[in-house]
């Protein structure tokens, strides 16, 4: 019996390929391909690992060879140029290609369900078939849309457009003509559309599934369950799936034959991943279009000054809507309201309430954004001056009234409210300041008729419940909707006339300073939900409230005219000034230990360790913003340079060096980091 070598990658950091002996019994053998997945035996443990290649002899020792188990059944080898992409994606954010591919590939595979896998390829051929809701016209394209399409569809080889359109603008109605002519085009290509966050999928897979009923569609986003998952992959993988829905994740789906990528609000942090993998998907996005030789579509009414620069330099294909898509919808008039000179009712300034008063009367919707879930940011004695912190966090504990909780929302502790001060005993504690729930009640006693609506982590936790809520404000049953973020961005509200922006200050004094460029696209985002429809005969016009404290704020200034170009060159400017991305390129260490003096003693030696200095600065070690979470102290050091070359060159070296040192301290680097 003569056999075959395989080189095989495994989830674990080493950063190598392991040879299996393959046995070749006979001439019937099927033999291994590279990108078939494969089963060996690893230490005590079997494990399915990733065949990346194939040969007669190893350099390992003949008596260490193990042999591998068998290869997977039913899953199609995966392709050259996703092991590629896994590969840049390990090189560039340092690590392992076994931790970048194995870990995307569903557990269902990994673990061996072959009954499970049995099933899911029985479905592979399943069309959409379903509509999700009402189908609507498809809308005639107007000029500056069609110059869009046409301009993606002839392009050749890699081309990156930003899509810069303001909100309302039908950026989506650009997704779907594309899609649809690369469809119609080539017979087997595939499209990855990605959305930032997971509560938006839904709304783009309604629309995919109405314009494209008997597609094969497939979603990725971490809700799915695992069936769901390892189907939707394995249609992917086989190339059946044409079009593919998903949050970041989606940017490593294993899909053979891509021709089209869309991301959609591509400015979004949400499509940085925040832990292991620390990638961009964005940026990897752009990559593997390059790599592919594809077009790739950036979409946003406030793009990343990243992508911006782009397009300043001409790297990047400015594709441009500036106004709204539908007849007479206009963007709403930006008000600032000074809360420093007066008192608010229940957190609503008395023109907020006013304005709401009118959208009540004309049967419109309002939206009032405030990114602070529970009842209060804190509880305080104003005896002695106690305040409900985090005992695990340097954090506050928020209170939850419903639940009569106190609960820190950074390592999820919770404790009963106290009845009285643990202190000093005093029994009149207070709750300070506003979170949605607390502004949900006052909206209920200022408006005891309306039908509020509160949508935040805490009232969307059940299975969905968002999806709920998010039909019943456009089917109209809903009044005034308050609520965090997550209805913020991209959710097309046809009925919404107000939108009032409750203390968004914060941002404006933290040091991380990519908090401006953060805001006001935020801002930009929250406004756009409003007046997406044509005004009505005797319909209020669409406007925009923001309460703050600093009304002469720039930030607030440039959000007044919806001047993006303006507010973005200025911060590039100062960028440029301060040699920041996107001038500069950067990488974070972060070090955690029980102690904060041993993780900022690690990182201090990490610097020493630090081979390659030319062009490199190494900031000092600092505690972080949060400095301790559920007990951790944590610490932070940066490392700055105008090359990346530079900076990827240096992290070759050093990490090895870093990764052996023997210390209780965990430690995460991060290429890029979004927040610092
Ligand atoms: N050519 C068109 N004619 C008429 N209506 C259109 C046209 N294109 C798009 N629309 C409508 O305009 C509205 C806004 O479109 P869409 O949601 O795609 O905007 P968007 O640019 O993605 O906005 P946002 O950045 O806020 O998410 C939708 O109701 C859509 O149906
Ligand atoms: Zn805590």
């Amino acid at each position: 019996m003569s056999h075959l070598i395989v080189q095989v990658v495994l989830d674990t950091p080493l950063d190598f390929c392991f040879d299996y002996r393959y046995p070749v019994a006979s001439e019937d053998t099927q033999l291994p391909q590279v990108g078939q997945l494969i089963v060996v035996p690893f230490g005590r443990r079997t494990e399915v690992g990733l065949v990346v290649g194939i040969k007669n002899h190893s350099e390992v020792n003949e008596k260490k060879l193990k042999d591998a188990l068998s290869l997977v059944e039913g899953v199609p080898p995966l392709h050259r140029e996703w092991i590629d992409l896994c590969r840049f994606a390990a090189s560039y954010y340092q690590r392992s290609l076994g931790e970048v591919a194995l870990p995307s590939i569903p557990k269902k595979i990994r673990h061996l369900g072959k009954l499970a896998l049995k099933r899911a390829l029985k479905s592979l051929d399943e069309k959409n078939g379903k509509f999700l809701s009402e189908r609507e016209e498809k809308p005639q394209l107007h000029q500056a849309q069609q110059n869009a399409v046409s301009a993606i569809m002839h392009s050749c080889g890699f081309a990156p457009y930003v899509l810069y359109g303001v909100t309302g603008s039908g950026k989506t109605e650009i997704y779907l003509h594309s899609i649809e002519q690369v469809l119609d085009r080539s017979p087997d290509a595939q499209i990855l559309v990605m959305v930032p966050e997971i509560n938006l999928t839904p709304q783009l897979e309604t629309s995919v599934c109405n314009r494209f009923p008997h597609e094969n569609i497939a979603t990725l986003h971490s809700r799915l369950t695992e069936s769901e998952r390892l189907k939707n992959w394995l249609k992917i993988a086989s190339g059946k799936a044409r079009i593919i829905l998903g949050t970041r994740l989606a940017v490593l789906a294993p899909a053979p034959k891509l021709a089209l990528i869309i991301v959609d609000e591509e400015h979004d942090p949400s499509y940085k991943q925040q832990e292991g993998l620390r990638y961009s998907a964005r940026d990897l996005a752009v990559w593997r279009a390059s790599q592919l030789k594809i077009p790739v579509v950036l979409g946003s009414a406030t793009p990343s000054l990243e992508s911006w620069q782009h397009v300043l330099t001409g790297r990047y294909i400015k594709l441009e809507l500036p106004e709204r898509a539908v007849k007479d919808a206009v963007l709403p008039a930006i008000k600032l309201i000074d809360t420093s000179k007066q008192l608010l009712n229940k957190g609503l300034s008395g023109e907020l309430i006013n304005a709401i008063q009118r959208r009540l009367e004309k049967g419109e919707q309002s939206l009032l954004f405030l990114n602070r879930r529970g009842y209060a940011p804190v509880i305080t004695c104003e005896a002695c001056g106690w305040i409900s912190s985090c005992e695990r966090c340097t954090a506050y504990m928020v209170y939850h009234k419903s639940h009569r909780l106190l609960r820190c929302h950074h390592c999820g502790l919770e404790r009963p409210v106290p009845r009285v001060c643990p202190d000093c005993g005093n029994a009149d504690l207070q709750a300070l300041g506003q979170g949605t729930q607390r502004v949900e009640e006052g909206l209920k006693i200022c408006f005891p008729d309306a039908r509020v609506l509160r949508i935040d982590a805490d009232s969307t936790s059940r299975k969905g419940s968002l999806q709920q809520a998010l039909f019943s404000i456009h089917r109209g049953e809903v009044d005034i909707i308050i609520g965090t973020q997550m209805i913020a961005k991209g959710h097309d509200f046809r009925n919404l006339t107000l939108v009032g922006v409750l203390n968004p200050d914060t941002a404006l004094f933290s040091h991380d300073y990519r908090s401006s460029e953060r805001l006001f696209a935020l801002l930009m985002q929250v406004a756009g939900r409003a007046g997406r429809s044509s005004l009505r005969v005797g319909a209020n016009p669409s406007e925009v409230l923001v309460q703050t404290r600093y009304p002469m704020h720039p930030l607030y200034q440039a959000t007044l005219s919806h001047r993006y170009e303006k507010y973005a060159s200025e911060l590039l400017a100062e960028r440029k000034n301060a040699g920041l991305p996107p001038f500069g390129y950067q990488v974070l260490l972060t070090a955690e230990s029980r102690k904060i003096e041993t993780a900022l003693a690690f990182l201090r030696d990490a610097a020493a360790d630090i081979p390659c200095k030319d062009g490199i600065m190494i900031n000092e070690p600092i505690p972080m913003a949060m400095m301790r979470i559920a007990n951790m102290e944590r610490a932070q050091m940066l490392i700055e340079s105008n090359s990346r070359a530079c900076l990827q060159h240096m992290l070759r070296e050093w990490l090895p060096q870093l990764r052996s040192r023997k210390t209780g301290v965990r430690w995460q680097i991060e290429v890029d980091p979004l927040s610092i």
